[in-house]
């Protein structure tokens, strides 16, 4: 359990699913401010706890141990430039949740060498069921890197990497990667309506085989790859399906998008650092 106080800068949809998971892990919500400009925000955060939320971001600073960075990658640069003195003086932890925004970007900006951070989250980590690749600069602490790893805990799976190269590469996996899933049940959804089912049904189906499928990956001790083979009967259905997906080049194709999403982090990384 975090005995830190946590600072939000930031209090939209990632910020409040962190602070609700970790409401929910029992981090007394006196340990937690938000600082974020949009009234309405505001209110949705505070209908979470009784934790500390305002407009004045030098509040939070002054008063917290980690300061969380959500807000969106565009603006995170007059972000940093503006808070840069509090948090040159003060020296928390800062946890980002920037997509593709690098530690010595964030560096460069606040004009000095802070602890950093730097994560890479999904969107399932609004249910908690989040997975998230972490890096941690050389600045970084253990206590500081126990700290993180809590927090992110708090939403779903946490995973740490050594470079931060590789954080492209979780963004290609996991960041991008319920969109896949999504795709793909977007298309059995499709095809099993063209072969007469109806919406509803198809829906059904195919989300319930989704959620079973990813249940048996995940709790038992068997991998994905033996799973496949034990449904696929020798010369039945699913045999006759999975040889059309191979024989369509699906395993190059899930390479060859994998490797674009990859490439596109590092280019958006790039932006933002040009700007
Ligand atoms: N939603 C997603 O799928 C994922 C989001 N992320 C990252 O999480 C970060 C936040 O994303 P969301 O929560 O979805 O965005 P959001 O738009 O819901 O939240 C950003 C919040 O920052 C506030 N804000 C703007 N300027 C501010 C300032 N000067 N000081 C304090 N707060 C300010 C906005 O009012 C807004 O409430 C982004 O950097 C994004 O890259 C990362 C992975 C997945
Ligand atoms: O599509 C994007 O660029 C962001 C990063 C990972 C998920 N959404």
């Amino acid at each position: 359990m975090i005995s830190a106080t946590i600072g939000f800068i930031g209090g939209g949809n990632m910020a409040a699913s962190i602070i609700g998971g970790l409401l929910a892990s029992g981090v007394p919500g006196n340990h937690i401010r938000v600082g974020e400009p949009n009234a309405k925000s505001r209110d949705k955060l505070q209908a979470l706890g009784d934790i500390q939320v305002g407009a004045d971001n030098d509040a939070v600073i002054s008063q917290s141990d980690i300061v969380v960075l959500a807000v969106k990658p565009q603006v995170m640069r007059s972000v940093l430039e503006s808070l840069a003195t509090p948090l040159r003086e003060r020296r928390p932890l800062l946890i980002s949740i920037a997509a593709g925004v690098t530690t010595g970007a964030m560096n460069d900006w606040l004009g000095d060498n802070l602890a950093i951070v730097r994560c890479m989250p999904n969107t399932p980590a609004l249910l908690q069921s989040g997975a998230t690749g972490l890096f941690a600069n050389a600045a970084v602490s253990d206590t500081q890197r126990q700290q993180a790893g809590a927090i992110l805990e708090a939403v779903g799976l946490a995973v740490w990497v050594e470079k931060e190269v590789q954080l492209d590469a979780v963004t290609a996996v996991s960041g991008s990667g319920p969109a896949y899933f999504f795709l793909m049940m977007e298309a059995m959804q499709a095809s099993g309506e063209k072969l007469g089912l109806d919406a509803d049904t198809a829906r059904q189906l195919t989300l319930q085989t989704a959620l079973g499928a990813a249940r048996m990956a995940l709790e038992g001790d068997v991998d994905v790859a033996e799973l496949r083979r034990r449904v696929t009967s020798p010369n039945g259905t699913t045999e006759r399906a999975i040889g059309l997906f191979e024989q369509g080049g699906l395993r190059q194709l899930v390479e060859q998008a994998l490797t674009g999403a990859r490439d596109r982090a590092d280019e958006l990384a790039k932006e933002l650092e040009g700007e």
